[in-house]
């Protein structure tokens, strides 16, 4: 059976909305993990309710933690969570979620018992032979290198040296635990440059957060203590990357968008979006009443290294496809192993509505030529989806394929989408 189309919706004036964001799937994920990890009960406010961090939840209960929610909506709850013993015979489903297929397995290893990982079709196509390598070098059993696969511990930790090259998440998960493992760990990461530096800053500085030491002053070297992991009472940040496709409406639309709550310092990657768009033609401001974005409809190319930013390339490429100048998007090579080969269906998508846009070694050129309508793939890629809806709202009859992909991180993405258009009621 074909996944439902979704009659993207063309903006007809410009967009004046504001538009407030469930919590981040990358701190809400990291918070999760360390609360079942620590040394008494914690509460995480404000978490993400999605795909990605319910299969979280329920990973970290499968390992024995106790997870009382309170407080819940559609894509917000706040967590009582009581950690247990780390207990085998646990059989975890990790979706399509890199940060449950790479963080969980390290405390899964922690235990003595067997614990099984599978995911969805695509999941088992997503590299993991890094970290479950890593894994084996620190001393757990591991069957595969991919998914499905069984881990089997205790580790002692130690040192291990990998090549992160493919994902930050591999450095990450390990970092995660690592306090719980007999030893600590030293991370050498060795080969070329990691991408998504801000997520390890945002694992470090949860990590001393909850009371973990971390080394990190010598360069691609990470080394954490053992030691305990502190119980606290935390609060999730709204997602600043799922900003992203609102505040391109107020570009293509030549409106405004105000985000509540936009931290003043973080280390989500999203944050970049105020240097990225305002490259693009954007005014940013910080009000009062949030990160306000106004456009004027005109959009400017780019020549933009999103290595550091990689989850932002479809939102990003959507608003290329957009622009009155061609764009080059670079540094992005390991975006083909995210939830989807992101380069080629982004290729494939644009082009699909009658864009110009082609590969490169590590990215994308984009030179932008009049749309048409048609039927945007989604992939099973929540990151595809939205950025169907960015071009819909500039090209009337584009059809984006399975819009509930969204609920990876963003279940409310349509009528949040609708309301957005409908403006300030
Ligand atoms: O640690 C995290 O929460 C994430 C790290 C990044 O992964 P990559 O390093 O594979 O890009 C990012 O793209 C992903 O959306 C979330
Ligand atoms: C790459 C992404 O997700 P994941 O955490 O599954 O890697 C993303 O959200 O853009």
């Amino acid at each position: 059976m074909s996944a439902p189309l979704w009659p993207a919706p063309t903006a007809t004036e410009p967009v004046r909305a504001t538009v407030s964001l469930p919590g981040s799937k990358s701190v809400t994920n990291r918070a999760l993990l360390l609360a079942a990890l620590a040394d008494g009960p914690g509460t995480v406010r404000l978490a993400l309710r999605s795909r990605d961090a319910d299969l979280m939840a329920d990973a970290l209960r499968a390992l024995g933690a106790t997870m009382t929610p309170s407080n819940e909506s559609a894509s917000s709850v706040d967590w009582a969570i009581t950690p247990g013993p780390v207990t085998g015979g646990a059989r975890i489903d990790v979706g399509l979620a890199g940060t449950v297929m790479r963080f969980v397995p390290p405390m899964a290893a922690l235990g003595d018992g067997e614990v099984f990982f599978d995911g969805d079709p695509h999941a088992r196509k997503r590299p993991m032979g890094t970290i479950l390598g890593a894994l084996r070098a620190l001393g757990a059993d591991v069957d595969n290198d991919a998914l499905p696969f069984t881990v089997r511990g205790p580790l002692t930790g130690g040192e291990v040296t990998l090549d992160a090259s493919g994902s930050s998440q591999f450095l990450s998960g390990l970092l995660l635990t690592a306090a719980r493992f007999e030893k600590g760990v030293t991370v050498r990461h060795a080969g070329p440059p990691i991408p998504s530096q801000p997520h390890i800053q945002m694992t470090v500085q949860m990590l001393r957060e909850h009371g973990v030491r971390v080394d990190d002053s010598e360069p691609d070297v990470w080394r954490v203590e053992p030691g305990p992991i502190g119980a606290r009472d935390f609060t999730v940040e709204p997602d600043l990357s799922n900003a992203a496709p609102f505040l391109c409406a107020a570009m293509v639309t030549g409106g405004t968008v105000t985000i509540p709550g936009w931290p003043a310092a973080t280390t989500q990657p999203g944050d970049q979006l105020r240097r990225l768009l305002a490259d693009m033609g954007a005014s940013v401001e910080r009000t009062p009443g949030g990160l306000a974005v106004s456009g004027t409809g005109r959009v400017t190319g780019i020549e933009a290294d999103l290595r550091d930013v990689a989850e932002l390339t479809p939102t990003i490429a959507a608003l290329a496809a957009l622009a009155d100048s061609p764009s080059r998007i670079s540094g992005v090579a390991h975006i083909r192993g995210h939830e989807t080969d992101r380069l080629a269906a982004l290729v494939a998508e644009i082009n699909g509505l009658g864009g110009d846009a082609s590969e490169t070694d590590d990215g994308l050129e984009i030179r932008p030529r009049p749309l048409h309508g048609g039927v945007f793939h989604s992939y099973d890629d929540h990151r595809m989806a939205t950025a169907g809806a960015v071009l819909g709202l500039a090209v009337p009859g584009v059809q984006v394929e399975n819009i509930a992909t969204t609920g990876k991180t963003l279940p409310e993405f349509a009528t949040m989408w609708a309301d957005m258009l409908e403006g300030p009621r």
